[in-house]
């Protein structure tokens, strides 16, 4: 049996839509997989009840269909589905690593991530990669059709999940079709400057590079409490806000020392929107590994 943990990840960081993410220390996945004849999922933890375990259906069974790798797969959620966590690109990279490694397959880092895509198209619509890399690769990483780069940043976070579910395909659709070129500026600007930022793990230039016009406002609206919960954040001490992947998580830097006010800030915000929420104090964090 192989058991793998894959990490949960924060897509997008404002101005990095479908191009940019990061691994997060905790919470994670973890993926057991045996030898079968055809593929079977069993799914226990956090929201597994609104998980199919049918194959077709679930990511890890796309991937062992994309990598023609049967298998009895154990998937024990630690990352609540449709959060914006990460949480299904988890179960695919977890799979894809396992089940890579079960059957001896020769794959590089970034053929694993591009089977992995396979499995979040098959929920979100869209094969978009920007959760998957970071699950695979940990770390910042940069996702373009000519290939990945990827950084070892070191930077707090807080991750916050309001109680609301938003499925990262109904937020897809919210999505403009265009852009100004104002936006354009805006957005290059921003997403240049957080680069720069997570090559320093420098969590002013991460959080002002959040800054982003087009798809952050859109997904804000589907999100009930977000702007009071940026503006306790800040108020708390965060570098930078925003939605992390297609919502309803929140995601915030700080320097180190301010991430339980952060915490804190974000969870009170929500619940005087009237809106449950918890949060997580973690940081950029490695890769999927074998457990
Ligand atoms: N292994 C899996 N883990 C989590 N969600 C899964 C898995 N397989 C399929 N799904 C489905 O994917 C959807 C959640 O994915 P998505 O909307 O992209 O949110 P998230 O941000 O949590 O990845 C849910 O409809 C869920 O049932
Ligand atoms: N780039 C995608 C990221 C979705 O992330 P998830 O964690 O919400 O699945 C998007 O913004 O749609």
């Amino acid at each position: 049996m192989i058991s793998v943990r894959a990490p949960a990840t924060s897509a997008n960081l404002g101005s990095g839509f479908d191009v940019f993410g990061v691994a997060l220390d905790r919470p994670g996945d973890v993926v057991r997989v045996e030898k079968a004849d055809e593929t079977t999922i069993e799914v226990t933890g956090m929201g597994s009840e609104y998980i199919p375990e049918e194959p077709a259906k679930n990511t890890a069974g796309v991937v062992a269909n994309a990598l023609d790798a049967p298998a009895h797969i154990h998937i024990d959620k630690g990352i609540r589905p449709s959060s914006g966590l990460g949480s299904s690109a988890a179960s695919a990279a977890g799979a894809a690593v396992a089940l890579a490694e079960l059957y001896d397959r020769d794959l590089s880092g970034e053929d694993l991530v591009r089977v992995a895509a396979e499995g979040e198209a098959a929920v979100s619509g869209e094969a978009h990669a920007d959760n998957v890399a970071p699950a695979i690769l940990g770390g910042f990483t940069v996702v373009r059709d000519d290939g990945i780069t990827q950084v070892d940043a070191s930077l707090p976070l807080v991750a916050c999940l309001p109680e609301t579910v938003v499925s990262t395909r109904d937020a897809r659709g919210v999505v403009p079709d265009s852009a100004s070129m104002d936006h354009v500026v805006e957005t290059v600007g921003s997403a240049a400057t957080l680069a720069v930022g997570m090559e320093r793990d420098d969590p002013v230039l991460v959080g002002r590079g959040f800054r982003e016009s087009v798809v952050t406002p859109a997904r804000a609206e589907l999100i009930d409490g977000y702007a009071a919960a940026c503006e306790a954040a800040e108020g708390a001490g965060a570098t930078g806000v925003t939605v992390s992947g297609a919502g309803p998580g929140v995601v915030a830097t700080c320097y180190p020392g301010r991430r339980r006010d952060v915490a804190s800030a974000l969870v009170d915000a929500f619940e005087d929107a009237g809106v449950e929420a918890r949060a997580f104090c973690t940081e950029v964090g490695d890769g999927a590994e074998f457990v």
